[in-house]
């Protein structure tokens, strides 16, 4: 186990009830073990975190933190490889956990299950080397289009992994459930896909909307970007500022059409511009629609708050609230709400989640959740923290 920062500091744990009334010459104890966190000894799933120093496997650590059920049993990087984690990320420096070690060096024979959280293209490679007892959700785009010659023409290079292609699981929770508790390889959806089609797949399903002429305004924030350095990350590039980018190609448009075509049942095009705005984490999906003949707004209101009725991380709001993006921060949440718009027959719709949860590492472990076959929302449940 590493050594962090927090070992010559006296740390007291206060969160046993039973230990604050044990009495020694009077006096009560409370002073505990330094560390907490979820050494994969005390839990029922060893799980391996790879890629473990960027923004999605960190998110990863924090959520596991809370899980009852899930135990770090490896973390892996690249360049930081040899590292303890509470070098690289201080605020995960309470958590026992192990260091980062380079996957080449990893044993997975006492792992059950891997959350990989590596750059696309690197991944389809590292996947195909990872032993067939794992259960593997994997937060990268190389396995989520079907179609690996639409693989090649967005992310410009071949697939290396076709025959694991065919086994990957689309993993947009509340759509494919049944799907994900049964898969080996969950390809976890990119976030402004997951903020995209959550609301436009229950309303393309029930016929409400036109499937031609939708129109998708994104931000994110930065994090979305991932950790490592890059000029257009500067904070002098990004602050005070929006900037528009993947004008017209964007690579998760292909991803997009994918999910809203499957629902379709027939072939969705979409106009899709992402931004860049100065916040940590965060996204927005504005989403302008044509109603089909004869739909009102109500209509579309009362099918997604039936669609996700039963849903605990999709939420239609009250009639005329607006979705923000400080709601949803830290937690698994997407917020959605319709709006009339001015020109008659159109509607507005907004969408709110945050890029690093249900945009990434909390939608995956809702997903590893429901493969291993414990309740979905384990270790999900944080409030947003606001402001
Ligand atoms: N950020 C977001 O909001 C979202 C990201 N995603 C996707 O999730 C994946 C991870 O994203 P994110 O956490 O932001 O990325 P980061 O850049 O923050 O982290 C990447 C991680 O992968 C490791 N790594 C990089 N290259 C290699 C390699 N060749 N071999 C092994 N390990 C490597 C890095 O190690 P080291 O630090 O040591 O270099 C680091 O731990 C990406 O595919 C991303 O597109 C999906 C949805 C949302
Ligand atoms: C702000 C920003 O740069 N965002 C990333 C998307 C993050 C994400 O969902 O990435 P993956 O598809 O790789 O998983 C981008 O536009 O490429």
């Amino acid at each position: 186990m590493s050594a962090t920062p927090f070992n010559s500091i006296s740390f007291h744990r206060w969160n046993n009830p039973k230990d604050l009334r044990k009495k020694k010459n009077g006096k009560f104890l409370v002073k505990f073990s330094v560390k907490s966190g979820n050494p994969a000894s005390q839990k029922s799933v060893r799980v391996g975190v790879l890629g473990a120093s960027g923004y999605t496997g960190s998110e990863v650590i924090r959520l596991l933190a809370n899980h009852p059920q899930f135990g770090i049993a490896l973390l892996t990087a690249d360049r930081k490889a040899g590292q303890p984690i509470s070098s690289v990320f201080p605020h995960l420096g309470t958590q026992d956990l192990p260091d980062l070690i380079a996957i080449k060096d990893a044993n997975f024979s006492d792992v059950d299950a891997v959350f990989c959280c590596l750059p696309h293209g690197t991944t389809q490679e590292i996947i195909k080397g990872l032993p067939r007892h794992l259960k593997i959700v994997d937060l990268s785009a190389d396995f989520r289009l079907r179609d690996i010659s639409e693989y090649e023409e967005w992310y410009g290079q071949p697939h290396r992994a076709p025959e694991l292609q065919k086994e990957a699981i689309y993993g947009l929770t509340e759509v494919s459930k049944g799907e994900i508790k049964n898969a080996r390889l969950v390809a976890n959806p990119g976030c402004y896909p997951t903020s995209i089609q959550l609301p436009l797949v229950p309303l393309i399903k029930a016929n409400l909307i036109e499937i031609k002429n939708i129109i998708i305004d994104a931000k994110s924030g930065v994090s979305g970007a991932g950790r490592s350095a890059k000029e257009n990350l500067l904070f002098t590039e990004v602050t005070e500022g929006i900037n528009s980018y993947g004008v017209t190609r964007h690579r998760h448009v292909p991803e997009i059409e994918q999910g809203l075509t499957d629902a379709a049942r027939s072939k969705v095009t979409v106009s899709f511009t992402p931004h860049l705005i100065p916040m940590s984490r965060g996204m927005q999906s504005t989403i302008y629609v044509e109603m089909a003949p004869g739909v009102r707004i109500e209509d579309l209101y009362q099918q997604l708050k039936l669609s996700y009725e039963d849903e605990q991380f999709v939420a239609v709001l009250d009639n005329g609230v607006i979705p923000r993006s400080h709601s949803v921060k830290g937690t698994n949440y997407c917020l959605i709400n319709v709006f009339p718009d001015r020109i008659p027959g159109r509607a507005i719709i907004i969408s709110v989640i945050d890029n690093l949860v249900k945009g990434a590492s909390g939608q995956a472990l809702q997903n590893l959740n429901l493969i291993m076959g414990f309740p979905e929302n384990l270790g999900l449940h944080s409030l947003a923290m606001f402001p």
